[in-house]
C-alpha cells in the first residue's frame, strides 16, 4: 500500500543571511502491506507529520519517491488522495453545519451520490458511537467526539488506506482508549490499512503490527513492538534472596544470562533476552544451588528502553531540535 524510496525534505527558511535549510526528512524508505498497522513514532519535530504529508501529496518530496496505493505521489496525486483517506493533527475545520452534513458533503467531494453518502455517514457515526449527533454541531462536541467526526470524515469514501497524524493528542484516557478501539476495529472488522503517527509509546505499542522510529529525519528502527524489545533491550530480571550468603550463587547464575548484572544488598538484577523463556531454567538452577528467592520480577523493557537504546535519549524527553544544516 505504500512503497517509499528515499523521501527527502528540506525547508528552506529565512531571509537574507539569516537563511537555513532545515533537513526535516533525510533519506526515509518505508514499506506498508495492505491491512498493516504501521505506528510510526518519533519524538517532537522528528519528522513524523513531514512524511506523512509528503505521503498524502500535500508536499512535494525535496527528493526521493513514493508510490501509495498503486500512485506515485508526485505524478498521480489525483489518483493517491482519492485513495486514501486523511485525518490531520489539527482535525478538520468545520463550517458550522451539523455534523452529519459536514461528513455528507465530505463524501459528495470524493464524488459519492448525496444517497451514498448519508448511508455511510449513518454506518460511521454509529460505528464511532456518535449515534444521535448527526444534528449537533461540532463546535458544541466534546474534543473526543469531535476526533472521532474527524476519523468519520477520513473514512466516508471508504478508503483502503487511511493516515491519522496523532489521532488522540489532547484527549482524556477514556477517550484515548475509545478511539483506539475503533482504529482496532478499522483494521480487523474491514481491512483497511492505517498509517497512525504518534508520540504516545503505549499507543504504538497497544494498536501497531508494525513500529517505524524515525528520530531526527531518520529512520532508527522497523519492527514488531515484541522484537524491537527484544532484540535492543531484554527483561529486566530482579531476584531478591532471602540472605547475604545467597547473593553471590544468585549472581553467578544470573550471569550466565546476563552481561550486566548488578547487586544492591540483596536484591540480584540483570537484562536477559526473552526472559519468558529463560526463567523456568534459571529458577530451577537457583533451587539447585539451594538459592531461596523472596521474589522475582521480570520486567518487559518499554518502547522507551528501546529508543533510548537507539539513540542513547529517552523519547518522553527528547526532542529533535538540531536539524538546522548550514547556513546559506
Ligand atoms: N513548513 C516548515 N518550514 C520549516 N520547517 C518546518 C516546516 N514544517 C516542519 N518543519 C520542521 O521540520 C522538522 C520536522 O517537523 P515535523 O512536524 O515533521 O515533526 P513531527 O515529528 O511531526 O513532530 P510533532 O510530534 O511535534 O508533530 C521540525 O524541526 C520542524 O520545525
Amino acid at each position: 500500500m505504500i512503497e517509499a524510496r528515499g523521501l527527502v525534505q528540506t525547508f528552506r527558511t529565512g531571509r537574507g543571511k539569516e537563511k537555513k535549510d532545515v533537513h526535516a526528512v533525510r533519506g526515509v524508505h518505508l514499506d506498508v502491506g495492505k491491512g498493516e498497522v504501521l505506528g510510526f513514532l518519533g519524538p517532537n519535530g522528528a519528522g513524523k507529520t513531514t512524511t506523512l504529508r509528503m505521503l498524502t501529496t500535500l508536499l512535494r518530496p525535496t527528493a526521493g519517491t513514493a508510490r501509495v496505493a498503486g500512485y506515485d505521489v508526485a505524478t498521480q496525486p489525483v489518483d493517491v488522495r482519492r485513495s486514501i483517506g486523511y485525518c490531520s493533527q489539527v482535525g478538520s475545520t468545520f463550517s458550522g453545519a451539523y455534523a452529519g452534513d459536514e461528513v455528507v458533503d465530505h463524501g459528495m467531494l470524493y464524488g459519492m451520490s448525496r444517497r451514498a453518502a448519508v448511508a455511510k455517514g449513518h454506518e460511521l457515526f454509529e460505528m464511532l458511537q456518535l449515534d444521535g449527533l448527526w444534528k449537533r454541531m461540532p463546535k458544541n462536541m466534546s474534543g473526543g467526539q469531535k476526533r472521532r467526526l474527524d476519523v468519520a470524515m477520513a473514512l466516508v469514501h471508504s478508503p483502503g488506506l487511511v493516515f491519522l497524524d496523532e489521532p488522540t493528542t489532547g484527549l482524556d484516557p477514556q477517550a484515548r482508549a475509545n478511539l483506539w478501539s475503533h482504529i482496532e476495529a478499522l483494521r480487523s472488522e474491514q481491512g483497511v490499512t492505517v498509517f497512525l503517527t504518534t508520540h504516545y509509546l503505549d499507543e504504538a505499542d497497544a494498536l501497531a503490527d508494525r513500529i517505524v522510529i524515525i528520530d531526527r529525519g531518520e529512520i532508527v528502527a522497523s519492527d514488531t513492538a515484541d522484537e524491537l524489545k527484544a532484540s535492543v533491550a531484554g527483561d529486566l530480571v530482579a531476584l531478591e534472596v532471602a540472605s547475604d550468603d545467597q547473593v553471590s550463587p544468585a549472581r553467578e547464575r544470573l550471569a550466565r544470562l546476563s552481561d550486566d548484572v548488578e547487586v544492591a544488598g540483596r536484591r540480584v538484577s540483570g537484562r536477559v533476552a526473552r526472559a519468558g523463556k529463560a526463567v523456568p531454567g534459571l529458577l530451577r538452577e537457583l533451587e539447585g544451588a539451594c538459592v531461596s528467592l523472596e521474589s522475582i520480577e521480570v520486567v518487559r523493557p518499554t518502547l522507551d528502553d528501546v529508543f533510548l537504546t537507539l539513540t542513547g535519549r529517552s523519547l518522553r524527553d527528547a526532542d529533535a531540535p538540531s536539524l538546522e544544516g548550514e547556513k546559506q
